[in-house]
């Protein structure tokens, strides 16, 4: 098929649109040129048009068959055609994948970040990429790192390798164009990408100036999360999960760089040829993408707030039942329409760590201060809520609040199981809010004997649908109360 091509800033070429293969955890396949893929075996003593097969393996060999992943790529030259890693004296010594005590501390206090700014040097995404928190280490295969990007030009001549872990990357300003073993994909703020652990690719950025977040989990990969009494449709749907389709580049080009991140550190192999060389790939191992605006949510239909985990888009398991190593939340436009309630989210502390972002619009529990492109950190059991103008206004609001479409907004959160650490350069940068926690400041005491009894009335009336035998019980536990503090 002839392709469309537009030209970005740096004269790489990517299609006006891209074809992608749907679904989620499939096994896929796709061929650039007709024939290319071996239709019987995995790896023919002679591969289609003198190509070589090379396995990618995203799980151990003996996974469960539910859990395991891999794919097949059939490619010009095998990935090994390079010279010898070297260190890379670091472009910069901000990437953590193992977190202790001398790159990282520990702190309960709820941090909040305004947005930092795009630098105006020269800095691709490798450059651009620090980590800001995180958990555990990748040398165990257990634990998770929070990682933001600031950056403004393409990669040239290099390609980027993850050995650590799976990057799920959350752009909140700039397109990424992505060129990857499997094909090139397109993501724009209000999509997702994940790129899987050891996959090469190489990130374009045809609107210049980018921001956003990743999210790297070590020892296991995203998942859908289960539905439970949903039932089996809801949340986000396996058919809006994108994979791209072959696409390959027989270049040759001189100097050209993998950066391989492993443990942590930087490495550089050189090579002579592009590594986006492949002409044909089957398998279950692959990039995806997913547009944020798909996601179908359930929510309170009558009372209450619900924990946010109705909002999980995919999850990456521990080895606790239920419990997650990292949660990816968004907290999407919808309808709010719970009766007598307080709407925001409510006043909590988490045995979970919970790290959240902002892509567009604002968040629903905080009216000032957190804003897109920012971040802040709750972590585990340190209490935090809707701040005080939110909750002034939604109580002031009282009872009446109409039905109400929240609109134009997209925040989201990175909910670990792990006590996250926090990295020094985060603690002191000039985007760190230092006066984050006055926005609780405000907070009265609204506690009155008097009307608790008023609300006693209140209730009475809330609750008449119930039955009387209900009310009544509720208004003599009330008297009871109200006896034994002695204002009766
Ligand atoms: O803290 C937050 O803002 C995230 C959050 C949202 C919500 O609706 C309920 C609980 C929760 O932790
Ligand atoms: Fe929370």
């Amino acid at each position: 098929m002839e392709e469309k091509l537009t030209s970005n800033e740096d004269g790489s070429d990517f299609p006006a649109e891209l074809e992608y293969l749907s679904g989620f955890g499939n096994h896929l396949s796709s061929e650039a040129i007709s024939g290319a893929l071996p239709q019987e075996q995995n790896n023919p003593l002679v591969c289609p048009y003198g190509l070589y097969a090379e396995q990618l393996s995203g799980t151990s060999f003996t996974s469960p068959r539910k859990l395991n992943q891999r794919s097949w790529f059939y490619r010009i030259k095998p990935s090994v055609t390079h010279e010898p890693f070297k260190s890379l004296i670091p472009r910069h010594k901000k990437l953590v994948s193992e977190f202790n005590h001398s790159n990282s501390s520990t702190n309960p206090t709820q941090l909040r970040w305004k947005p930092a700014k795009i630098p105006e040097s020269s800095t691709d995404f490798i450059d651009g990429l620090y980590t800001v928190s995180g958990a555990g280490s990748s040398f165990l295969r257990h634990g998770f790192a929070i990682h933001m990007y600031t950056a403004n030009k393409s990669m040239e001549n290099c390609a980027f390798c993850n050995a650590d872990g799976d990057f799920l990357i959350v752009p909140q300003e700039g397109r990424l164009w992505i060129k990857t073993e499997c094909g090139r994909l397109q993501v724009s703020p209000g999509e997702i990408v994940v790129v899987p652990q050891g996959f090469r690719f190489a990130i374009d950025l045809p609107d210049g100036p980018s921001r956003g977040y990743v999210a790297e989990v070590f020892g296991t990969h995203f998942q859908l999360p289960d539905l439970g009494p949903i039932g089996a449709n809801g949340l986000a749907a396996s058919r809006d999960f994108l994979a791209p389709t072959a696409w390959f580049e027989d270049k040759v080009c001189p100097g050209y760089i993998v950066v391989q991140k492993f443990g942590g550190e930087l490495f550089t192999a050189k090579q002579d040829f592009s590594p986006f060389n492949v002409v044909a790939w089957q398998g279950n191992y692959v990039p995806y993408k997913y547009d944020l605006s798909k996601f179908c949510p359930f929510n309170t239909v009558l009372i209450d707030h619900g924990d946010p985990s109705i909002n999980t888009v995919l999850t990456a398991p521990s080895d606790k039942p239920g419990v997650a190593l990292l949660d990816f939340v968004i907290f999407p436009p919808r309808w709010v329409v719970a009766e007598h309630t307080f709407r925001p989210p409510y006043f909590h502390r988490n045995c979970m760590s919970e790290f959240m972002g902002l892509i567009f619009g604002r968040y629903e529990a905080k009216a000032d201060g957190f804003l897109p492109g920012g971040a802040s950190l709750h972590n585990c059991m340190s209490p935090h809520g809707p701040d005080t103008n939110t909750f002034e206004a939604t109580v002031t609001g009282g009872n009446d609040a109409k039905p109400f479409r929240i609109t134009d907004t997209m925040a989201f959160m990175f909910e670990s199981c792990l006590i996250a650490r926090v990295c020094p350069w985060a603690l002191e940068s000039p985007d760190m809010d230092h006066n984050y926690y006055q926005c609780w400041m405000g907070l009265k005491s609204h506690f009155s004997l008097e009307e608790s009894n008023l609300k006693c009335t209140e209730m009475q009336n809330r609750n008449y649908s119930r039955g009387n035998g209900y009310v009544v019980e509720k208004l003599a536990q009330k008297m009871e109360d109200a006896v034994d503090l002695g204002c009766k």
